[in-house]
């Protein structure tokens, strides 16, 4: 019987079982001993991919280990300070011996245009040459000289002492004192070299290590650490943005070209920087960079360059401004951008107006503080962002504010639909509300008629002007996510399929009526505005993204969905919505295109949108429905009485028995037959109609319309000889 005995405590200890596979050796039974011809079991060792995966775990671990982190700042700092002093002290050196330091600042003052400084420096760097020149020569007859004033000054201090001596030897009448001032003198160097010889080598020892400390200390006092390597306290983060803090958060950046151009730089690279100027709540500097750096890699290194500057990285917005290699960098006050922007003007003020051809929607602030206006005359719009970041909310705002001009009629598709856009029941002629394939057929066919709207506007005669038409379609990726389509049974029983409703292929309806509103509907004012969830090839298709006049984007996932969102021109030059912050920045957009003001050479703007909840909307809503002529809000975009109005027929109604009407008697009969279809048709609309159906008014004095053309438009149309509607790629 054999006992396994504890190496430490010398007592017996339970016996491990080495075969199971767990890392937990697991004792067997306590007490109990293994015989001696029992084979010892053999331990089983983790295969070769799990002890790597393992180690690779552990070196993970290990190093973003926090105290791996902050050993490795540790190291970096007192590195740093050490190599800055010993280049510092070096460089002094050499300013001290050379006339480096003359001929920089002579560089520099005639860099500026100074040329009388430049004259100056110049003067003063001659005669430091010509000082240095005397001094070398002097130095060719200093050992002759040397040894000569060595000889006399032996002599005179031997002949001193000794003349001291025989005073004291005089005045002690004791003529043993001559030597003594002679032997106190030799006693005192023996001294000083025995104390010399004894300080030596702890000198030579220390030596070194005072010098290092030196040049750590010379290193720490100019701050020749980078940012990064600080302690926390250290770092200086909100500190205010001066031009040498901008000029090393730029060398530290790690861009080697440009951290050897700035070190070489005589005015340590102050010359690349604008001068600073305050921009809102942060502050705006023009940095034009070196040759062999370029605008693209100080772009990709926005989050680097923040923390070096002692901001976070969304603090930072950084973009190409127009002139050459040059990066404009707006570097916001420490905080400042989380604090609350203020009230939308439409909720503050009661008596607000808006213009939809002259005006501007105060949407929020840019990040400078200046109000961000945008107009929307004539321009389709895109807005997207991921979930819950206020797209809804910024939208709606747009949509408030252009509702206070009277004249603007509103069709709104909310694929949604749980109340978000409720509020426009009676200021919206249409309002479709759900999520269902239902809800998409309704919205397609609510597009469709904007489609139908706007060629009728198209083909009505020139100079006429139309009021403005603003389709909404609210989470619109729902619609191009969406199979919907008809199907019917032929005679014969085969199942056939219409064009899907949805969907982002061409043969897709929806997108194909968004398509033709992009492409013509703006000259006659039909726009349409999609606001859209977490964008993607599928679900928002590119020819309709690049359709739209203002792209906007809340925060977004990638660069690439920031690509699809504002094109790759505005994230080229710095728009960055995919560096926003998740849940943070709700409600800010960037915005690309035109509508608003961007500065020379920008092409997207950071915007802060004011946040109008759902009580202040319906607050407006109310305000605006007292401005506007109530609309009865259709819920679907069937129109029942247009539906089944015959404009033809109810125009030959009115006629009777002419044979001839003036337009103008025309349409105030239609008004009264029908006013809920009639009553605000104006003449462009009776002469579109007509037109289209070929029985365009003429002149006769007058315009008037002829009853005979009408009835032989009626024969055609009913006779089936009149052009086929328009197929809408189906
Ligand atoms: N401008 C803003 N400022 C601050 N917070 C805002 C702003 N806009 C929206 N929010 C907040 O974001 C929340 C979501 O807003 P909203 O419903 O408009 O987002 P959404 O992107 O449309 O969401 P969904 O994922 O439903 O499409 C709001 O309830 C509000 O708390």
């Amino acid at each position: 019987m054999t006992e396994i005995i504890d190496i430490n405590t010398h007592r017996p200890r339970p016996i491990t079982d080495f075969t199971k596979r767990d890392d937990q050796p697991r004792p067997v039974l306590e007490g109990v001993v293994i015989p001696n011809d029992t084979p010892t079991p053999t331990p089983v060792r983790p295969d070769y991919g799990v002890r790597v995966r393992r180690a690779v775990g552990v070196t993970r671990h290990v190093i973003t280990h926090e105290r791996t982190k902050t050993g490795a700042r540790l190291v970096a700092r007192h590195g740093s300070y050490v190599a800055g002093g010993a280049g510092l002290l070096a460089k002094r050196a050499w300013d001290g011996r050379s006339a480096a330091r003359y001929e920089r600042m002579m560089r520099i003052a005639e860099a500026a245009g100074n040329s009388e400084e430049a004259k100056e420096w110049e003067e003063r760097g001659r005669q430091f040459r010509a000082a240095r020149h005397q001094r070398r020569m002097d130095m060719l007859t200093m050992p002759g000289r040397a040894a000569k004033a060595l000889v006399v000054g032996t002599a005179t201090t031997a002949g001193g002492l000794l003349g001291l001596g025989m005073l004291l030897a005089v005045a002690e009448k004791d003529p043993g004192l001559v030597l003594a001032p002679i032997m106190v003198t030799i006693d005192a160097i023996r001294w000083a070299v025995l104390i010399v010889t004894i300080v030596w080598g702890p000198a030579l020892f220390l030596a070194p290590w005072a010098a290092f400390l030196g040049l750590w200390n010379v290193g720490r006092l100019r701050g020749a650490a980078p940012q990064w390597a600080l302690p926390a306290r250290e770092r200086g983060d909100g500190e205010p943005v001066t031009p040498s803090i901008v000029v090393k958060a730029l060398r530290d950046l790690g861009i080697a070209p440009l951290r050897n151009a700035i070190k070489s730089m005589e005015d340590n690279g102050a010359g690349m920087l604008s001068p600073i100027v305050l921009a809102g709540c942060g502050v705006e500097v023009d940095i034009t960079l070196p040759s062999g750096s370029s605008t693209e890699e100080v772009l990709n290194r926005r989050r680097k360059l923040a923390e070096n500057l002692g901001r976070h990285e969304h603090e930072v917005h950084l973009s190409i401004a127009p002139a050459a290699r040059t990066v404009r960098a707006w570097i916001a006050d420490s905080g400042a951008l989380d604090e609350p922007i203020g009230p939308s003007p439409l909720v503050m003020d009661p008596d607000i107006t808006a213009d939809y051809i002259k005006g501007r929607a105060p949407w929020g602030v840019d990040l400078r503080g200046d109000t961000a206006l945008i107009s929307l005359y004539q321009r389709m719009m895109l807005i997207t962002g991921l979930s819950n970041q206020g797209k809804t909310a910024s939208l709606r705002a747009l949509a408030l504010w252009l509702a206070h001009d009277v004249a603007v009629r509103f069709w709104i598709g909310d694929l949604k639909g749980i109340g978000d856009w409720r509020m426009f029941t009676g200021i919206a002629e249409v309002l479709i509300e759900g999520p269902t394939d239902d809800h998409v057929i309704d919205v397609t066919e609510m597009v469709k008629a904007g489609v139908q709207e706007m060629n009728r506007r198209l083909l009505a005669p020139s100079g006429n002007t139309f009021p403005p038409l603003v389709i909404i379609v609210d989470e619109a990726q729902v619609a191009y996510g969406s199979a919907a389509r008809e199907s019917y049974t032929t005679d014969n029983g085969t199942v056939r399929y219409g064009a899907p409703y949805g969907g982002s292929k061409a043969t897709s309806r929806y997108f194909q009526a968004v398509k033709k509103i992009h492409d013509q509907g703006r000259a006659v004012n039909v726009t349409i505005w999609e606001g859209t969830q977490d964008p993607t090839n599928e679900n928002l298709p590119k020819r309709s993204r690049e359709g739209n006049h203002i792209r906007s984007s809340l925060v977004l996932g990638t660069e690439s969905q920031a690509r699809m969102a504002l094109g790759d021109n505005a994230v080229d030059a710095g728009a960055a919505p995919h560096k926003l912050r998740q849940g943070l920045d709700k409600g800010v957009v960037v915005v690309a295109g035109d509508g608003i003001k961007l500065a020379p050479g920008q092409p997207s703007i950071t915007v802060r949108t004011h946040y109008i909840d759902e009580d202040q909307a319906k607050e407006l809503a109310e305000r605006i429905k007292a401005r506007r002529a109530g609309v009865d809000t259709r819920t679907t975009a069937q129109d029942d009485e247009t539906e089944t109005v015959d404009h033809l027929a109810d125009i030959l109604a009115v006629m009777g028995d002419a044979t001839r009407m003036r337009t103008d008697e025309v349409r105030h009969g239609l008004a009264t037959l029908n006013p809920a279809v009639y009553a605000r048709w104006t003449a462009q609309d009776l002469t579109a109609v007509l037109t289209a159906a070929g029985a365009a008014p003429y002149k006769s004095g007058v315009m008037v319309v002829s009853a005979n053309l009408v009835r032989e438009a009626i024969d055609r149309r009913d006779s089936g000889t009149e052009d086929a509607a328009e197929s809408d790629g189906e």
